[in-house]
């Protein structure tokens, strides 16, 4: 297998070092200075500093590298995905294409395989999702994630190539369960920010991570996923990890909220703009995602902190 990853953020940095491990990879930026510089230092300082990039990790800005792959991580901002598949289409057939972003697309409501399946039909398509900071990764902490694929014969074959000693692949059929669970625990981090910036207390903190979860299995159902995936690594286990550590950028972003500060614009938030494109496909599928929806109005700035407990509290006793 050869292996590429499109997008040195973080987390495709992240992936290089610990895929590393198993033989080359190449990391591809889109910027040719980051390249060069990465290249050079052997460090991604922007995104990921202070962890060094291995020798067999070929750093390079030129797509031929990428397409040269038969196996590409693809660790692009979910919102970008859709373009980058389709500029780069002609290119990728019939490769192994693996979303490793969490969110849900804004224009089409598509998860990320789905947008492969969209952009680039023969391809097989699946989904490396789960509880995993990019700086954990890197340093080889232990850390288990989902390989999602309907090929269960692909998915298997991915299972055994990109688990290393100690990055452990649990497999999985259920595509949309993945999606599903990485795109909204970053909604819910939001709430669990806003929460805790706010000083609404942790016992508010476990109802939102709680009620948060019966949200996602709720459109888990509507959409066919599995429950068991919205409880296992790709769900509960990534809502418990982002709706508890500053190491969170969707937490981050939520205390910032919160407390009313500002916050880096350039920082990719994946749950703003996935909170929206969930609050649309709840309308469509006639759900009621109470978090989903005060957490895209929170992230507009539509509403504050204060509005959006009212919004929450005010809501008709039901059951559980
Ligand atoms: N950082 C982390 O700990 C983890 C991140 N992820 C997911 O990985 C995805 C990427 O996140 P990070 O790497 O952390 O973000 P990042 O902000 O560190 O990097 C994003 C990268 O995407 C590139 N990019 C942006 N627009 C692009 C475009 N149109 N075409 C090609 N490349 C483009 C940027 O140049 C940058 O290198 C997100 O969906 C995130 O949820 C998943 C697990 C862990
Ligand atoms: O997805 C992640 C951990 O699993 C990273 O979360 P953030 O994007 O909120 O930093």
């Amino acid at each position: 297998m050869k292996i590429a990853i499109a997008g040195a953020g973080a987390f495709g940095t992240g992936l290089s070092i610990s895929l590393a491990s198993n033989g080359q990879v190449t990391l591809w930026a889109r910027d040719s200075d980051a390249a060069l510089a990465m290249a050079a230092s052997r460090e991604n300082t922007a995104r990921l500093p202070n962890h060094k990039i291995p020798g067999n990790v070929l750093i390079t800005s030129d797509l031929e590298h990428i397409f040269a792959a038969d196996t590409i991580l693809l660790a692009i901002p979910a919102q970008k995905l859709g373009d980058w598949l389709e500029e780069n289409a002609r290119y990728l057939a019939g490769k192994r294409l693996i979303a490793c972003c969490k969110g849900i697309d804004q224009a089409s409501l598509r998860g990320p395989v789905a947008q492969i399946e969209a952009y680039v039909p023969d391809a097989i398509g699946a989904m490396l999702t789960g509880p995993s900071f990019a700086t954990d990764i890197a340093k080889n902490l232990p850390t288990a994630l989902t390989l999602a694929c309907k090929n269960i014969d692909e998915g298997a074959y991915l299972q055994a190539c990109l688990s290393t000693p100690t990055l452990r692949l649990y497999l999985s059929h259920d595509v949309i369960g993945a999606e599903l669970g990485g795109a909204l625990k970053n909604v819910i981090a939001i709430a669990s920010g806003v929460c805790m910036g706010a000083n609404f207390g942790e016992s508010a903190r476990a109802a939102i991570i709680t009620r948060g979860l019966a949200e996602m299995q709720r459109i888990g159902r509507a959409l066919g996923a599995e429950p068991e995936t919205l409880t296992g690594l790709s769900g509960f286990g990534d809502l418990a990890l982002t709706c508890t550590s500053d190491a969170s950028r969707n937490y981050r972003f939520g205390l910032a909220i919160g407390a009313e500060k500002d916050f880096d614009p350039n920082t990719t938030i994946e749950g703003a703009a996935t909170a929206i494109s969930v609050t649309n496909l709840a309308k469509k599928h006639g759900l009621d995602l109470p978090i989903c929806r005060v957490v895209a109005d929170l992230s507009s700035g539509k509403i504050d902190p204060e509005t959006a407990l009212v919004t929450l509290l005010s809501r008709p006793l039901r059951k559980e």
